[in-house]
């Protein structure tokens, strides 16, 4: 897959142009339609700005009518502009928020099926980090409104309602939710825990506000799937102030490897298959993020933190960033790639975290390996200085573009 080239279509002025240019509310400042009211809150203005919307779409819709799907992503966008106004507490709507549900289907799908949640049921670090930070803190969940974002089996949700919460609003869009309801019946939890199938960003829930979101939305690199646009989401539309979205506080750092044996295989490979040069290919495989475990004997420096994020806080906007980093060489070694991975921490009462690093116990999550085109020969003591950049593609914003800049390279790649 390419990089991305420029604007989506409804991204450009000219795309807006000629629909907007005679209509004073859709050429407001978004900051005037958004005013100042709280989040979630009924006030009439949100709901005033979107009965004009809506009456202004319809106009567009019989006046435009370039073609359907013209028509279809001014809903979008008039939609967007909604929800900013009426949901938002930081005014931003994310990228996977605004997805139309069939360029949403294959992930969801990927999620109806039971082989993905056996996977993540049994990496024990993950199921029991969460299960050990809701069983060691009950007093934080007793009595207490829970909501789940992205429930899966709704194993998140059963901890909770067994650590004592009054009420657990356990959310999926993908499938599987049908499994959940067996399964929450199954374990006499339906009293407790009321399952809702839709995605976060389109259904109501039964309260207005919960005092507390749990949710397991780490991808690969951490931000891989954007999982976590759809917790902000929950979070600034039906968080209590005092609340607290867990886990709260995780980061991804960086560390650079030698492995030459692991190089060959991947790159000098095309070089001679079965006798023919296939060196051109190898093009194609530099720009791959791979997910992979690193043998951590091949590990050749300190890692260094290049993003932290606490979720009660953290804004859409800082989920895509620059950061220089320095690589601390502890060995002299040609550098092959510098792999990326996390580290998830809970700061309850009870402290529980977890790492994916080379130097942890292996988790689903693997590591995230950039391979360098051409290895860089470092010597111990060197202080690697670089620069990384992590954008969404925008053409499928559940996906990522890594830029990694080094000494004398550049490489981008993507994590698809
Ligand atoms: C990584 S799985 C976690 C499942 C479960 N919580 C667990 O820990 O085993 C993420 C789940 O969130 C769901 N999901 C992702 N984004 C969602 C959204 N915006 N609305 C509803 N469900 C979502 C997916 O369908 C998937 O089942």
């Amino acid at each position: 897959m390419g990089l991305p080239d420029g604007p989506l279509p409804w991204e450009s002025e000219d795309f807006l142009r000629p629909a907007l240019q005679d209509d004073p509310l859709l050429q407001a400042d978004p900051e005037e339609l958004c005013g100042s009211e709280e989040p979630g809150s009924s006030g009439g203005s949100s709901s005033r700005t979107h009965d004009a919307l809506l009456r202004r779409t319809q106009a567009a819709e019989e006046g435009l009518a370039r073609s359907l799907e013209d028509v279809h992503k001014l809903k979008l966008l008039v939609q967007g502009l909604f929800l900013d106004a009426e949901t938002s507490k930081s005014g931003e709507l994310g990228a996977v928020a605004k997805l139309r549900e069939d360029e949403d289907e294959a992930y969801f799908s990927s999620y109806g099926h039971y082989s993905i949640h056996e996977e993540m049921l049994k990496d024990k670090v993950r199921t029991e980090s969460y299960r050990d930070f809701m069983y060691r803190n009950a007093e934080v969940f007793r009595d207490k409104v829970v909501l789940d974002v992205g429930c899966g089996t709704g194993i998140l949700s059963m901890f909770a309602a067994r650590s004592g919460a009054k009420k657990v609003i356990a959310v999926d869009q993908s499938e599987i939710i049908y499994q959940a309801m067996d399964i929450v019946r199954s374990n006499n939890l339906e009293d407790k825990i009321t399952l809702i199938k839709g995605r976060i960003e389109d259904i109501k829930l039964p309260v207005e506000k919960v005092d507390i979101i749990i949710s397991e939305w780490m991808g690969y690199f951490l931000l891989y799937e954007s999982m976590l646009d759809s917790v902000l989401y929950a979070r600034d539309l039906y968080l209590a102030d005092g609340g607290s979205v867990y886990p709260d506080l995780c980061n991804i750092s960086l560390v650079a490897v030698g492995d030459i044996q692991k190089h060959q295989d991947r790159i000098a490979f095309w070089d001679d298959v079965y006798g023919f040069n296939m060196a051109c290919m190898k093009k194609a495989v530099v720009h791959d993020a791979v997910a992979e475990v690193v043998n951590a004997d091949t590990l050749i420096s300190e890692p260094t933190v290049i993003q932290t994020i606490d979720c009660n806080t953290v804004c859409l906007s800082e989920l895509e960033f620059t950061t220089d980093f320095c690589l601390k060489i502890l060995n002299t070694a040609d550098c092959t790639q510098s792999c990326a991975h996390s580290v998830f921490n809970v700061s309850l009462l009870c402290q529980v975290m977890f790492s994916t690093g080379p130097q942890a116990t292996k988790t689903h999550w693997r590591q995230t390996v950039f391979l360098l085109e051409k290895p860089l020969f470092v010597q111990a003591g060197d202080e690697l200085q670089g620069k990384i950049v992590v954008r969404k593609n925008k053409k499928d914003p559940r996906s990522l573009f890594v830029t990694l800049g080094l000494p004398d390279r550049k490489q981008t790649y993507s994590l698809q």
